[in-house]
């Protein structure tokens, strides 16, 4: 069995849990931080700070096996807004616990995002299935909806797609719809492009702006990875005043409480798709 050394003790990978929560900013970061009891420790990256929950209910001999309760470290980021700071300092993140030893067993996409009515309402949230990025590609006329991913170009991936068996876990634990959640460069402002990227995404519920980005870097590091949005605003013309920034923040911190022990689970003995 595969034995890491760990702040001073012997922990096996068996019985470690390394989470990786990326949200775009630090108010997301802190409504995730609201479902920790503890205080976090801080620990530098290049070019973020990741906040450090570190989770040992296995007593005083450490995270032994005879237990059966694994030694679990949560590092929440606030990675930035955008696909493009997401993936690189989620990637900065992977690395470093690469190189210490211990590396993440999965990394979580979670945020504010916007909610395709009438599907994924003010408040709700949404588990990826799938997570696809929607305006990575070129603008095509003759092609249907007038875009040509980029795969169709002959590169990359457009979509990754979460382990099944923990998007159903955390739908049910958290009452989250399951769909696809779009990433976005440009956030939807018209009924006319929310029309437009429904009709090329059938499947999708809810966009945001970094999930695509979180994905590549984990998918990179071969790490699952997960997506979770509270629905901040309506997708459509663009509204500022009826954004519910406050109850999507609230939603984030509820779902997080009730879902850790799903993500434990998951990666310390399930780990199916
Ligand atoms: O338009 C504004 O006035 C405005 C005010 C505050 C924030 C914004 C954002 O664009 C926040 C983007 C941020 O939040 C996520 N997010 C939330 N809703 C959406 C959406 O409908 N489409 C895409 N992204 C959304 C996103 O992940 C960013 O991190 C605008």
């Amino acid at each position: 069995m595969v034995l890491q050394a760990q702040e001073g003790r012997l922990i096996t990978s068996a019985s470690a849990v390394h989470v990786l929560v990326a949200t775009a900013v630090p108010v997301e970061r802190d409504a995730v931080a609201g479902a920790f009891p503890a205080p976090a420790r801080e620990v530098p990256l290049p070019a973020a700070i990741l906040h450090r929950y570190d989770d040992d209910r296995s007593g005083p001999g450490g995270a032994q096996e005879p237990h059966g309760v694994p030694y679990v470290r949560y590092d929440l980021l606030a990675a930035g807004v955008g696909p493009a700071l997401a993936a690189a300092n989620t990637a900065a993140a992977l690395t470093a616990a690469a190189l210490a030893g211990t590396p993440y067993d999965l990394v979580v996409s979670a945020g504010i995002g916007g909610g395709f009515q009438p599907d994924a309402p003010l408040g709700s949230l949404v588990a990826a299935d799938t997570i696809t990025v929607a305006d990575l590609g070129a603008e095509a006329p003759d092609a249907p909806g007038g875009f040509l991913p980029v795969t169709e170009l002959g590169f990359g991936v457009v979509h990754h797609r979460p382990p099944g068996s923990l998007v159903r876990e955390v739908a049910a634990v958290t009452g989250a719809r399951i769909g696809t959640v779009l990433t976005v460069s440009t956030v939807t402002g018209s009924a006319g492009r929310a029309a437009e990227l429904r009709a090329r995404h059938p499947r999708a519920l809810a966009e945001g702006m970094e999930g695509f980005g979180v994905a590549e870097a984990a998918t990179a590091h071969g790490t699952p990875v997960l997506e979770l949005r509270a629905v901040s605003n309506t997708i459509g013309p663009r509204d500022r005043d009826a954004w519910r920034i406050g109850d999507a923040l609230a939603a984030l911190t509820g779902a997080f409480g009730k879902l850790t022990p799903v993500l434990e689970r998951w990666t310390s003995h399930d780990r199916t798709d």
